[in-house]
């Protein structure tokens, strides 16, 4: 399945600078793919593009490239697609991951706030989709996955993003079966809220995700690198059958209540790093 990936297959990553991002965009070279990264702060995804490219072999079009783009805006998206396929010829996969909130309670969200988080969560990725349909995947079929949050029981404190999220989800099936006919697939990967990176924390409080991790079966937080391997499952050939899907990548958080069951503290599920090497990620950690 890895195979097609080498065929120097091409993907647009938003968010593709930092966390778990830059977790797929990392995976994504590392399997084949050119890439192109795609935020607002043009800073960050140079800062990315200098260290990715320390990792892969200098190429002409070079593997990796970055275009600053704000979701929101309709102008910057078509524009990101055009580059795309002015570098490349070609868009195989798009990942639109990029987005965020702020912590607030429902009674306290300004509209403009409200917008702000709608707009970014919910509108930007049915722009994203809506032009890589337009501009390429409506002719030539590719894979979307949008990313989503832990969602399932409301968002207190988010409920913002929780409602455009869950209007993703949606979006995601209406998609898979208006485009199917195209050959496109469009999938899902909803993070439980605790995939721990710097980029991600400096958003919130000190110690949010510190208090998240005894209310998870796992007992401990995610990382990127685990929210990638999801991605790229969906992304390959090897999902070839799965479409209007969301895979979680919680650690069980979305299940556990302590109500009837007291998962105790425990190390038996450790992480998966992608350098890890393919021998010791497979070693059972555990009797699950
Ligand atoms: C118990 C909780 C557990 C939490 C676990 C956390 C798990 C992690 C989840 C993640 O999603 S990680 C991703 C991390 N990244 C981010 O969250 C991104 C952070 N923010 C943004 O991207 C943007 O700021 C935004 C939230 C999308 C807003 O976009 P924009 O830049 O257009 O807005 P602003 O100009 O900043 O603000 C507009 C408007 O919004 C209101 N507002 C903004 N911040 C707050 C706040 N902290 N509290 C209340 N209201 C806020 C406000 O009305 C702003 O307008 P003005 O008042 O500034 O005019
Ligand atoms: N970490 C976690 O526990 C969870 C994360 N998620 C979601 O996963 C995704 C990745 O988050 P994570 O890596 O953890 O956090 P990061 O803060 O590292 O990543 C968020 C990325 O989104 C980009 N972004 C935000 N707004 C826009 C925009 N308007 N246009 C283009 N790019 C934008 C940011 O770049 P820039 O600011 O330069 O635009 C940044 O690179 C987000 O959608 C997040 O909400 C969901 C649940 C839990």
């Amino acid at each position: 399945c890895l195979e097609e990936y080498r065929e120097f297959s091409v993907a647009v990553v938003t968010g593709g600078a930092t966390g778990i991002g830059h977790a797929v965009t990392q995976e994504l070279l590392y399997l084949g793919c050119n890439v192109v990264i795609a935020s607002r702060k043009e800073e960050q995804l140079k800062q990315a593009v200098t260290e990715l490219k320390g990792e892969i072999e200098e190429t002409s079009p070079p593997r990796l490239m970055h275009v600053p783009c704000n979701i929101r805006q309709e102008l910057q998206v078509k524009h990101l697609f055009e580059e795309t396929l002015k570098q490349y010829g070609k868009l195989d996969y798009l990942v639109n991951n990029g987005g965020g909130q702020f912590l607030c309670q429902a009674a306290d969200i300004s509209k403009k706030g409200w917008n702000a988080v709608i707009e970014t969560n919910l509108t930007g990725i049915f722009l994203m989709c809506q032009e890589a349909h337009k501009q390429w995947m409506g002719e030539h079929g590719g894979v979307i996955v949008n990313m989503l949050m832990d969602m399932d029981r409301g968002v207190p404190m988010m409920a913002h993003s929780g409602a455009a999220r869950a209007g993703v989800e949606n979006l995601t099936k209406s998609f898979a079966v208006e485009w199917a006919h195209h050959g496109i697939r469009v999938n899902a990967v909803a993070p439980g809220n605790s995939i721990y990176s710097e980029t991600a924390a400096k958003n919130y409080p000190i110690d949010v995700f510190e208090r998240v991790k005894p209310h998870l079966p796992a007992k401990r937080l995610g990382t990127p690198e685990e929210v990638s391997a999801a991605v790229c499952f969906l992304l390959s050939p090897a999902a070839s059958y799965i479409t209007g899907e969301t895979v979680h990548v919680d650690g069980g958080g979305r299940l556990y209540s302590p109500l009837f069951w007291t998962v105790p503290d425990h190390k038996m599920l450790q992480p998966f790093h992608s350098n890890q090497g393919v021998e010791e990620a497979t070693k059972p950690k555990s009797k699950l």
